[in-house]
């Protein structure tokens, strides 16, 4: 079997998630930001360290098998017919979204005839023609929100996340986002090396371990049918016996945002002892 390649983002807003999950799954990753490339001969995977816009580029030609970016960056890459997303990694969410000076615009309809500045011009221009809005983009590489001021543009399109960015400009997004994006694990749509596989497991390992807790509690027998149907687990609970005969010990996962009202819950219920632990990895 080849080693597999994957692309890692090698700066930006998603480098260092990426980084700190790929080292929860396991695999070695590298501690100077100025290494390009690391080989993990134990897992037999080589990591390449590029521009998170450049990674989908690098899947599509088929040179490397696997690679992490945001969704935005893989439809902006217009790749579509060589790379999918396999599977979004719960990290890194924005959404992208159209904004004006304030009070400005209200409507994608008051757009037309306008200038749009954005460095995501393939996704802009797909999105606008979709929509049949008649407006020029600008392609710029960033400080997106600077354009108006400075006359360029009318409109600016980009990545929001707490939109403080945007407010500090003076502008305000309006209309619909245009998508939702957050950092994704692709692959060539041709081609599936056996090693990915393997990767992809470890991934959904971490992601899952990162949304549950483990759950413990000591419960009358009597009321088991009511507990469970609080905490039914992935599968179902396990029950262990106590020393009391007339009582339960239970044991599943629980989603981690909801631990609080679900302990609460089985308190109120007649549960005692009841205990989480974090979940470290896993595999399902
Ligand atoms: N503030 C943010 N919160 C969440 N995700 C973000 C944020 N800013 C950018 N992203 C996402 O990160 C990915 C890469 O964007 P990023 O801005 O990190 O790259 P870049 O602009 O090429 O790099 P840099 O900003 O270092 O020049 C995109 O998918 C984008 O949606
Ligand atoms: O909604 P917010 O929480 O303010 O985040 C969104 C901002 O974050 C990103 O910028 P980045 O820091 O990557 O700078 P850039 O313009 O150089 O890409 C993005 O391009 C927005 O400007
Ligand atoms: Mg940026």
């Amino acid at each position: 079997m080849s080693t597999l390649r994957v692309a890692v983002p090698n700066k930006g807003s998603l480098s260092a998630a990426v980084t700190e999950m790929l080292s929860e799954a396991g695999y070695r990753q590298r501690r100077d930001s100025r290494e390009l490339a690391l080989t993990d001969p134990e897992n037999d995977v080589e990591f390449f360290y590029l521009r998170p816009r450049d990674i989908a580029v690098y899947v599509g030609r088929g040179v490397l098998d696997l690679g992490i970016t945001g969704r935005d960056l893989m439809m902006d890459a217009d790749v579509d017919d060589a790379v999918e997303e396999l599977m979004p990694l719960g990290i890194g969410a924005s959404t992208f979204r159209i904004a004006g000076p304030q009070g400005e615009f209200s409507d994608f309809s008051e757009l037309n005839g306008k200038r749009i500045a954005t460095s995501y011009r393939v996704l802009v221009d797909h999105y606008l023609e979709e929509h049949g809005i008649q407006a020029e983009t600008v392609r710029l590489d960033g400080a997106i929100e600077t354009s108006i001021r400075l006359g360029v543009a009318d409109a600016v399109a980009d990545v929001v996340e707490t939109g403080s960015t945007m407010r500090a400009a003076g502008l305000e997004p309006f209309g619909p986002a245009l998508m939702k994006s957050e950092a994704v694990l692709i692959g060539r749509k041709d081609h599936h090396p056996k090693a990915e596989d393997r990767l992809v497991r470890r991934l959904r390992g971490v992601i899952v371990a990162r949304q549950y807790a483990m759950l413990d509690y000591d419960i009358p027998k009597s009321l088991v049918d009511e507990a469970m149907r609080l905490t039914p687990g992935l599968e179902s609970p396990t029950i262990s016996p106590l020393a009391d005969p007339e009582w339960v010990a239970v044991r599943a996962m629980v989603k981690e945002n909801l631990v609080n009202r679900v302990m609460d819950e089985l308190y109120d219920v007649g549960a005692r002892a009841i205990l989480v632990t974090p979940i470290n990895a896993c595999r399902l």
